[in-house]
């Protein structure tokens, strides 16, 4: 070794001493704090949210602000296990997009509770058996997750976070020998989000050749007992199920992303940049959603989404499910909705969180 390699390595070894001292103080400092909570709500995504915002203005480079994101989710993951440790429920099994959702949001210092479905997952945080939920709600190219949707109507649990996840899709297999596979399997959301490049790529593996699975993940472990079958994926499901990589982000929409939320039972304080989420419903008449709407607009209180969903109580009826900017204690908001309570038949607030 050179001397000046040696000497590079001597000053990462200093930093690295000093990181470590640091990372414990932070650590020892966190558990003070999870001593004074008096709630014992240790979670605090608002708090996490401005020490983000805060470290991606403070962030010189040349590290990538995303990276440091994911450092820090790290390190507040490990402070915040040490205060108490969480499970998140999400709709497994292992490897699908649900469970990087909730590593991306809470880290890896958390236990993780793989769901059979949406609704277990409602059930599993409802029951206190997990202290949140990730659930998916809508997808960039296939649109709204009506089951989320339709089980937000009926439960007791708030919305306390969201996550926005890039879904790269991966074609995988037990080895890359293409002219082998004579079955696809996958989620049906993930065929139809990579219908272009099957159709290019392997025209000759036609929707008979098409597999159905219950999920990404489901997908991969069936081509991972199959030599001729190939799946399509997360990346993280290849690793989980050891398969080779055929192929990398062959979803026909670059941006193609998937949010989700994070369900739990507490309300979140205001970070300074919310969001609010609703539901409401009024009659059937011309005019009367413009009507419902228009003290957002005279308010300044700006619309992220607006979904309408079959209200399951009359035909042709539906309830309307909204995302506006701000938390329902900003003053435009609170005096928006109280607004909007008196013109709409129905309103049910899911929670006002971070903004992703
Ligand atoms: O500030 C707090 O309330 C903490 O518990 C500390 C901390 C952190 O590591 O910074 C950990 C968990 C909370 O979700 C928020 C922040």
């Amino acid at each position: 070794m050179t001397e000046e390699l040696q000497h590079l390595r001597d000053k990462i070894d200093t930093i690295d001493n000093e990181l470590l001292k640091l990372v414990n103080e932070r650590a020892k400092l966190a558990q003070a704090i999870g001593q004074k909570k008096k709630s014992g709500i240790i979670y605090r995504p608002d708090r996490e949210a401005q020490i983000l915002e805060r470290l991606k203005e403070h962030n010189l480079g040349p590290v990538a602000n995303e990276r440091i994101i994911q450092l820090f989710t790290e390190i507040m993951s490990l402070c915040r296990a040490m205060e108490e440790p969480i499970t998140v429920a999400y709709l497994g099994p292992r490897g699908t997009f649900s469970e990087e959702a909730a590593l991306k949001r809470f880290g890896n210092a958390i236990t993780t509770a793989a769901c059979d479905s949406i609704d277990e997952v409602f059930r599993k945080v409802e029951s206190g058996a997990a202290g949140y939920g990730v659930v998916p709600i809508e997808n960039s190219t296939e649109g709204a997750i009506g089951r989320t949707m339709d089980l937000l109507l009926q439960t007791p649990l708030i919305v306390c976070g969201e996550i926005q996840l890039p879904i790269h899709q991966y074609l995988m297999a037990q080895h890359t020998e293409l002219s082998q596979i004579n079955k696809i399997y996958s989620h049906p959301q993930s065929f139809s989000q990579c219908h272009e490049w099957l159709h290019r790529n392997l025209p000759h593996l036609l929707d008979t050749a098409r597999i159905n699975a219950p999920s990404n993940a489901d997908a991969a472990r069936l081509a991972a007992a199959d030599k001729n079958a190939a799946a399509i994926a997360s990346k993280r499901a290849a690793d989980v199920f050891g398969l080779a990589i055929c192929a990398e982000n062959i979803e026909d929409d670059p941006k193609n992303t998937t949010r989700f939320l994070v369900i739990g039972t507490q309300n979140i304080a205001a970070s300074g940049k919310d969001k609010t989420s609703l539901v409401i419903s009024t009659n059937n008449r011309p005019g009367a959603i413009h009507e419902l709407l228009a003290p957002l607009a005279q308010y300044g209180v700006g619309m992220s989404r607006l979904e309408s969903r079959p209200s399951r109580t009359g035909l042709w009826e539906y309830v309307f499910f909204i995302d506006i900017e701000g938390h329902q204690e900003n003053q435009n908001v609170v005096t928006a909705l109280q607004e909007l309570r008196k013109k709409a038949t129905f309103l049910k607030i899911f929670g006002s969180y971070p903004v992703a």
